[in-house]
């Protein structure tokens, strides 16, 4: 007999990514995976380029591939303030005359995109970021950052903006920043036992909790998971994703990319 090839999975290598994981290591499904995570535009690239058939993709990219199925009830989502992707800075949005666009995002550097334009209709130079530049923002140059990076963040930047809070009063809606997909086609078993590794994993957060350690004494792991990461790719969500695909096809790429004053 011959050994079908596992299947190869790209996930987000970020805190909130761990309870979905934590679903599919529980369950059997996992013998039938090589696992690999990844920042999210470095899954984005994987996928892309073929190498990854399922993945927790940001969802920015869904346009660029000419063959996908969203495979999952579940993914990284959030209704209102997210906590882990945000604008800082040292002066207000409206003094900043740039912001940094975080190289490991796909999905936030378009968000952040469509709410200069159409919610806080203010114009920047967009730079772009490499490891490290956090510590470049300063004075009227802001930065997007995404993820594990975030935490402590507010504690050390005078002004912080949520992208997920002001997505909600933009549109009233939730958000979805990564989906689960495959770029094959899968048999609807298999899907549906992936789907029920992926809830095993939301309805287990304590026993996770015992394995992760405290990213920060000021971070609430409990309420990250619970309140501020919403997991449901529910109908609101989807909504937003058409709402969110609709922008990103018809975004012009960003021309104006340009090293910091002083880098
Ligand atoms: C909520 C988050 O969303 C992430 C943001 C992404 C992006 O901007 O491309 C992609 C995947 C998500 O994990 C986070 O990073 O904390």
């Amino acid at each position: 007999m011959v050994a079908t090839p596992p299947l190869r999975l790209v996930a987000v290598s970020y805190l909130n990514t761990k309870p979905l994981l934590y679903g599919l290591l529980r369950n059997r499904i996992s013998d039938r995976l090589r696992m690999d995570l990844a920042v999210p535009s470095e899954c984005a690239r994987q996928v892309t380029e073929g190498e990854a058939d399922i993945a927790l993709v940001p969802v920015a990219v869904l346009p660029e591939l000419p063959y996908y199925e969203i495979i999952s009830d579940y993914c990284i989502g959030a209704d209102g303030a997210v906590a882990t992707v945000c604008l800082y800075g040292d002066v207000p949005l409206e003094q900043m005359t740039h912001i940094y666009l975080d190289h490991h995002s796909r999905t936030s550097v378009m968000l952040t995109r469509l709410l200069l334009e159409e919610y806080w209709q203010h114009e920047v130079v967009f730079l772009d970021a490499q490891d490290g530049y956090i510590d470049h923002i300063n004075g009227t140059i802001g930065g997007l950052v995404i993820g594990d990076r975030t935490i402590g963040l507010d504690q050390r930047f005078p002004y912080v903006y949520d992208l997920g809070t002001a997505w909600k009063k933009h549109t009233g809606l939730p958000f979805v920043f990564a989906a689960w997909i495959t770029t094959r086609k899968l048999p609807q078993s298999f899907v549906k036992e992936f789907n029920a590794a992926l809830r095993e994993g939301l309805d287990h957060l304590p026993q996770l909790q015992l394995l992760l350690p405290s990213p920060d004494p000021s971070f609430d792991l409990t309420a990250y998971f619970t309140h501020h990461i919403d997991y449901d790719l529910d109908a609101g969500k989807r909504e937003a994703l058409e709402r969110f695909l609709s922008y990103v096809r018809t975004a012009e790429p960003v021309g104006h990319f340009s090293d910091a004053p002083g880098y």
